[in-house]
């Protein structure tokens, strides 16, 4: 079998922000203010840090601004979520976004639901969740929103199909099961308790791998012509997928880096100017 085809997340997510970008510069010349996302980020963990500064310099290119909220990491709970509640209710803020992960004396679900469901730009509120699984109008969960966009781009329909996503975080494994089911895929989902991984895989047509472990999914796991998706974020852009053996029988792959990584931002970015857009009544 010939080598898979590269699905390019890189131009796609610069088509998206280049367009992002023009909407941004037509509602700030219409209502003299420009859109404003706010990024708030308990500690610093390095990988953490690299995530929101890259947040900020595409904001910053495309236009938007961006307010930054470091805090320390002793925050508690009752704390961020004061903050998050400040934010939600500050007009001159229209989209949070809490980088994750956070440490792990913080309740995660408390502080998601602190930021108001308008400027939930990464799409991780209870309420995201229920328009996204339902196929709704709201935000979606930007990795996954990103993934889907890709599967478009490249003609992959995923109605009927059988999709296994390895994974199930809030931020990602989860919801992109719920957006691969609402767009009529034939959905399983596998983690850390799955008995038989690589059988599991073996069924997909379309695997999502979004798990944080390096190279988990090997070639000889790929269904020959599967469309592979690595979701996986590790340290030294190694993805989920090992890229060398599966690129050799999947039909679509996309590479880590420039695969699923820009669309996150460009989809943050592309949520950000329409949350604007919405509290200035354009
Ligand atoms: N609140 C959130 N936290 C996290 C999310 C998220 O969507 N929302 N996703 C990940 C990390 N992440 C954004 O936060 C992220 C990771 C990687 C990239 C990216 O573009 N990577 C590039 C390579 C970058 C490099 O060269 O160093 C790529 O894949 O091409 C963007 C966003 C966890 N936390």
């Amino acid at each position: 079998m010939s080598q898979a085809r590269l699905m390019d997340g890189t131009a796609l997510a610069r088509r998206i922000v280049d367009e992002a970008a023009k909407k941004a510069a037509d509602l700030t010349e219409r209502t003299g203010t420009a859109p404003c996302l706010a990024t708030v980020l308990v500690g610093e963990d390095p990988a953490s840090v690299t995530y929101v500064r890259m947040k900020q310099n595409r904001c910053r290119k495309a236009g938007i601004t961006s307010r930054h909220v470091p805090l320390p990491a002793d925050t508690t709970t009752e704390q961020l979520v004061g903050t998050l509640r400040d934010l939600s209710a500050d007009p001159a803020v229209h989209g949070i976004l809490l980088q994750h992960p956070m440490g792990p004396h913080i309740d995660e679900r408390a502080a998601f639901e602190a930021i108001a469901p308008e400027k939930d730009v990464d799409g991780v509120t209870f309420a995201s969740f229920a328009t996204m699984s339902f196929g709704l109008p709201g935000f979606v969960s930007c990795t996954p929103g990103g993934i889907m966009r890709l599967l478009d781009e490249y003609g992959v329909d995923p109605a009927g199909r059988r999709a296994v996503v390895v994974g199930r975080s809030a931020i990602l494994g989860k919801p992109a099961g719920m957006l691969l089911l609402a767009r009529d895929a034939t959905v399983t989902y596998c983690h850390s308790r799955t008995a038989d991984l690589s059988a599991a895989v073996r069924e997909a047509d379309i695997v999502v791998a979004a798990v944080g472990r390096p190279r988990l999914i090997r070639g000889q796991d790929i269904k020959p012509g599967a469309v592979v998706i690595d979701a996986g974020y590790n340290a030294g852009n190694v993805g989920d997928v090992d890229f060398d053996s599966a690129v050799e029988r999947a039909s679509l792959i996309t590479p880590v880096p420039g695969g699923v990584g820009p669309m996150t931002i460009a989809t943050l970015l592309e949520q950000t100017v329409d949350a604007a857009a919405r509290q200035l009544g354009v």
